[in-house]
C-alpha cells in the first residue's frame, strides 16, 4: 500500500510518500507561501537526485493537485497513477481531550476539529485546509488523521491542570494538552531499542528541539509531562516563540502598549524567542554564527536557549525521581552539537558525561553521544514523524477495508 502524509501548516505543506510493504519513502517535498506571489513546490523524488519545483500556488486544494501532478509526473513521479495512493494520513496538531489516538476521517472527526479551533487557532484551520484538499482531490480514498496531542493524553492530572479556577477546564477545557507527541512517542521507542532495554522500565527525557520546541518525561513508555501546554507556545524558548513567562506580563503590556489581543498573540508566537532577543535571526545556525563572532544580543539568545533546556531536564529528573536516557531530536537537536555540548556540561549533577568526538559526528543514524561511564546514557535520535503517521494511516486504512 502506498501512503501519502501531510503535514498543513497555514501557509505551507510538506509531504511524503510511502511504500508500506517495505516502509520506504518514495518521494517528498514541501509547498512553501501558499497564496502568495513567490509561493514555490518543491518535489524530491528518492530515486533520483533531481527536484523538481512549481510556483503560482494560489491554496491548499491548488497546492494538493501540483503534489499529485508531480507523483504522477513521467521523469519525478513515483506511482503510475494516483489510484496507487490508497490512503492519505494528515498530521493535526490539537485533538483536545477527544482524540487520544489516531482516527479515520468522518464527519464527526471534522466537526470536532473545527470545535477545537479555538484552542490552536494558528494550526489546526490550517490541518482542516489540507483535509479538505486531500478530500477534493482525491475523494474515494481515506484518510486518516493523527494528533500531536494524542501521545500526551496519558498525563496524570497534576501535570495537566493549570492551578486557576476549575470552572475554566470544565467550562473552557483550558489544560495542558502538549505536542510533538508523535515524535516524542517515535524517538523515546527507538531510545529503547538502542540502549536495548524494554520500554516499560525506562525514564526517558525526549527533547525535541527545531523550529518549535518542547521536552517531554516518558515513564514507561508513558508522557507524564511535557512543556508544552494548552498552546505550543509554553516551555522552552524557541524560533519565534516565547516560551514560560510571567502571566501577568501579558495584560501589562497589553495595556501599557495598548495591544490588542490577536496583537499580543502575535507578538508571543511571532515575535519573540531567538528572533527578538538575537535582533536578527530565529534560525540556530546563525545564532550560532554571530555567537562565535561575538555579537552580545546573540550570545544572550543562545545562553537563554540552552540554559531553559537544562532547567527543564533537571525538573524532568525530578519529575520521575531520576533519568535512565536523554534524547536529543528535530532541527536542532539532530544537527547542533553546541546546543547538546552546552546542556549536558553542567548536568554532571545527574552524572551525565558526552563523548565530545561522538557530539561532533554528523550522521542520520540514531547514536549515543555519551560515554560508557554517564549514567545516563545521551542519545542523538533523528525523529520520523512522517512514518508514524503512515505506519498509524496504514492499521486504520486497512482496518477499514
Ligand atoms: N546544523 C544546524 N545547526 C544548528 N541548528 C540547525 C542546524 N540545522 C537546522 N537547525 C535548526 O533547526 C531548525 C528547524 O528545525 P525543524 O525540526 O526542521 O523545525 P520545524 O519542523 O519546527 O519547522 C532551524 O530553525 C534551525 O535553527
Ligand atoms: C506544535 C508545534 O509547535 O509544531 P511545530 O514545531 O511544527 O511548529
Ligand atoms: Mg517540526
Amino acid at each position: 500500500m502506498k501512503i501519502l502524509v501531510i503535514n498543513a501548516g497555514s501557509s505551507s505543506l510538506k509531504y511524503q510518500v510511502y511504500d508500506m510493504s517495505s516502509e520506504t519513502a518514495l518521494a517528498s517535498g514541501r509547498v512553501e507561501r501558499i497564496g502568495m506571489d513567490s509561493s514555490i513546490l518543491v518535489h524530491e523524488p528518492h530515486h533520483t537526485d533531481e527536484t523538481s519545483e512549481v510556483s503560482e500556488i494560489l491554496d491548499h486544494t491548488t497546492a494538493i493537485r501540483k503534489v499529485l501532478d508531480k507523483l504522477t509526473d513521467a521523469e519525478v513521479g513515483v506511482v503510475k497513477s494516483i489510484d496507487e495512493i490508497e490512503a492519505v494520513g494528515h498530521r493535526v496538531v490539537h485533538g483536545g481531550e477527544t482524540f487520544k489516538g489516531s482516527v479515520l476521517v468522518t464527519s464527526e472527526v471534522k466537526a470536532e476539529i473545527r470545535r477545537l479551533f479555538d484552542l490552536a487557532p494558528l494550526h489546526n484551520p490550517a490541518c482542516m485546509m489540507g483535509i479538505k484538499a486531500a478530500e477534493s482531490n482525491m475523494p474515494n480514498v481515506p484518510q486518516v488523521c493523527v494528533f500531536d496531542t494524542a501521545f500526551h493524553q496519558s498525563m496524570p492530572a497534576r501535570s495537566y491542570m493549570y492551578a486557576i479556577p476549575q470552572v475554566l477546564y470544565k467550562k473552557h477545557k483550558i489544560r495542558r494538552y502538549g505536542f510533538h507527541g508523535t515524535s516524542h512517542d517515535y524517538v523515546s521507542k527507538q531510545a529503547a531499542a538502542v540502549v536495548n532495554r524494554p520500554l516499560e522500565d525506562l525514564k526517558i527525557i525526549t527533547c525535541h528541539i527545531g523550529n518549535g520546541g518542547s521536552l517531554t518525561a516518558v515513564q514507561g513508555g508513558k508522557s507524564v509531562d511535557t512543556t508544552m501546554g494548552m498552546t505550543p507556545l509554553e516551555g522552552l524558548m524557541m524560533g519565534t516563540r516565547s516560551g514560560d513567562l510571567d502571566p501577568a506580563i501579558v495584560p501589562y503590556t497589553m495595556s501599557k502598549e495598548d495591544l490588542t489581543v490577536n496583537e499580543v498573540n502575535s507578538m508571543l508566537n511571532k515575535h519573540s524567542g531567538l528572533q527578538a532577543i538575537s535582533g536578527t535571526s530565529s534560525d540556530m545556525r546563525e545564532i550560532e554564527e554571530g555567537m562565535q563572532n561575538g555579537e552580545p544580543n546573540a550570545t544572550l539568545a543562545f545562553e537563554m536557549y540552552e540554559y531553559r533546556i537544562r532547567k527543564y531536564i533537571g525538573a524532568y529528573a525530578a519529575a520521575m525521581d531520576g533519568a535512565d536516557v536523554i534524547v536529543f531530536t528535530a532541527g536542532v537537536g539532530e544537527n547542533s552539537a553546541t546546543v547538546r555540548q552546552r546542556v549536558c556540561e553542567k548536568l554532571t549533577f545527574l552524572g551525565v558525561e558526552i563523548d565530545q568526538e561522538l557530539n561532533k559526528i554528523r550522521s542520520k543514524e540514531p547514536r549515543y553521544i555519551s560515554t560508557p561511564n554517564s549514567k545516563i546514557a545521551v542519545l542523538v535520535i533523528p525523529t520520523n514523524e512522517e512514518l508514524m503517521i503512515a505506519r498509524d494511516t496504514y492499521r486504520l486504512a486497512n482496518n477499514a477495508k
